[in-house]
């Protein structure tokens, strides 16, 4: 084996794993897309009955099934807190957008 055939079975590996990996990025981006259509859900009912955007208690199960989620799975459950976190902010920014367009329009 040459030090090209070498090359080129490194490349071809490589090129491999790098297709799964964006058909993975592609599922989440769709799977991430899908659950804003539901929070943006939320977010009007949420603004509809005068209820906060943040719901702290929730948040904390959802924290605790994920780590227990992500252990089973061998990720780092800290990641998986801090990934959740991460969405969890982002929504929160879309509900208070949601109810301050609310009360601004009179409508959720
Ligand atoms: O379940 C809710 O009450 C939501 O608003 C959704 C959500 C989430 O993205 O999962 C977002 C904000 C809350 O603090 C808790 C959970």
């Amino acid at each position: 084996m040459t030090t090209r055939d070498i090359d080129e079975s490194v490349s071809t590996e490589l090129n491999r794993l790098r297709e799964s990996i964006d058909n993975i990025d592609a599922a989440v981006v769709h799977m991430l897309a899908e659950r804003f259509k539901c929070t943006q859900q939320v977010g009007h009912l949420k603004a509809a009955h005068h209820l906060p955007p943040a719901d702290p208690a929730r948040e904390g199960r959802q924290i605790e099934r994920l780590r227990q989620l992500a252990e089973s799975a061998h990720l780092d459950p800290a990641f998986a807190e801090k990934l959740l976190n991460f969405i969890v902010a982002e929504v929160i920014r879309h509900h208070e957008r949601i109810a301050e367009e609310s009360a601004t329009n009179g409508q959720a």
